[in-house]
């Protein structure tokens, strides 16, 4: 397995669209550890799947380097940089048998025939496929047969890293719960480094130890779960992660007040020396999940219209409108609301954002935030 290291990394398909200045990727720089389990998550056309081709060899990127470990493999190829990958489709030899298929990338690399045997019988029992291994692929069903393009991606032992694409798009729903706890099982016992493609966070938060948010073109956060949830880097996190996701609202910070579509807003005692130094002319926004906005009776907060509540399970979301401004709360389903609310932020759970970018409001960044810089 590898350390992937992506340098300095910018794509656009064609030297015109280069010169217009269209980049698919426009400034990737980012390690990715050995053994790590990552999920590339951003919606469609963000560039995940460039720069997964990036990774793999089936692309070479306008600028920069891909290293694998200390080797610098921007122009090889895929097979000579020796990866697994699993597509969005199968692909697998209709004519071969489960078991054929499964061993096949073994048989390639001159494994001996009793591990392969071994192996390939450790596989099918994961897949849940055991009574189908002397089955020819022809006719099974496209879920089966994914299954089998994860088996041949997982079943080699010597590759620098797994990457997949999408793999679960065919599958279906319920069986993707039993495979994606199959890959992480995968990844625990083998620390294989994996790569995984998707736009669904479910997916990515499930799978991934660590989520590289992608958003135009760019990596805007790389996090744990926790962290994307309680401190989106970038506005889009926020609100892509979550759901619902965050509440942004656009605001003016006067003398340690916001001003929230006309309502003015105490911050916390710590956001003070940012806000003031907060340059000129920059879009500053606030940040806070529906799950840390309260209901309060009117006259204890910001006064708000209540639109709409729908039922979810144990919680109810309120949808509210704060003048202009849509604001959504996730409270208990047993909370009362009151017929005229204000709403309440949890101070602790507040973040600002100038640019889109966090602002780090800890003591002691006011400099960099002055710079314009975010942690
Ligand atoms: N072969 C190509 N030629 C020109 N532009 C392309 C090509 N492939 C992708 N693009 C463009 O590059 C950008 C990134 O595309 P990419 O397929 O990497 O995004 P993605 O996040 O994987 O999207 P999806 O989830 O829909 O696959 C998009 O604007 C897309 O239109």
């Amino acid at each position: 397995m590898a350390r992937i290291s992506l340098d300095h990394l910018r794509h656009a398909y064609t030297p015109g669209l280069a010169e217009a200045g269209i980049y698919a990727l426009r400034e990737v720089d980012h390690v990715f550890e050995d053994g790590g389990a990552y999920a590339l998550l951003g919606p469609s056309g963000c560039g995940k799947t460039t720069l997964l081709n990036i990774m793999s060899g089936l692309l070479t990127p306008s600028e920069g380097h891909v290293r694998f470990d200390e080797t610098d493999v921007t122009m090889l190829s895929p097979e000579a940089r020796n990866i697994a990958q699993v597509f969005q489709f199968p692909v697998i030899y209709d004519t071969m048998t489960v078991a054929e298929n499964l061993a096949f990338p073994l048989k390639n690399r001159r494994v001996p025939k009793d591990e392969i045997q071994r192996r390939v019988a450790d596989m099918l029992g994961r897949l849940g496929m055991t009574q189908k291994g002397k089955r020819k692929a022809r006719g099974l069903t496209a879920d089966e047969k994914q299954k089998i393009s994860l088996g041949r991606g997982l079943i080699r032992s010597d590759v620098a890293a797994i990457l997949f694409d999408e793999p679960l798009t065919v599958i279906d729903p319920h069986m993707k719960w039993q495979l994606r706890s199959e890959l992480k099982a995968l990844h625990k016992e083998f620390a294989m480094t994996m790569v995984y493609v998707t736009h669904d966070q479910t997916e990515a938060l499930t799978f991934a130890d660590k989520v590289v948010v992608m958003y135009e073109g760019e990596v805007v956060q790389i996090g744990t779960p926790e962290e994307l949830f309680e401190r989106p880097q970038h506005t889009f996190v926020g609100y892509f992660i979550g759901s619902p996701g965050m509440n942004v609202l656009p605001c003016a910070l006067e003398s340690g007040e916001a001003v929230v579509s006309g309502q003015r807003l105490r911050l916390p005692a710590h956001f003070g020396p940012a806000g003031g130094q907060m340059a000129q002319g920059r879009r500053i926004e606030l940040g806070i999940r529906p799950e840390f906005v309260s209901l309060v009776p009117r006259g204890e907060g910001l006064p708000v219209t209540i639109e709409r509540v729908e039922d979810v399970g144990s919680e109810k979301i309120v949808r509210a409108r704060l003048g202009d401004l849509p604001v959504s709360a996730i409270v208990k389903e047993d909370a009362s609301l009151p017929a005229e609310a204000d709403i309440a932020f949890a101070p602790h759970a507040l973040n600002l954002y100038s640019d889109s970018r966090l602002v780090d409001t800890t003591p002691g960044a006011a400099r960099a935030t002055a710079s314009g810089r975010t942690a």
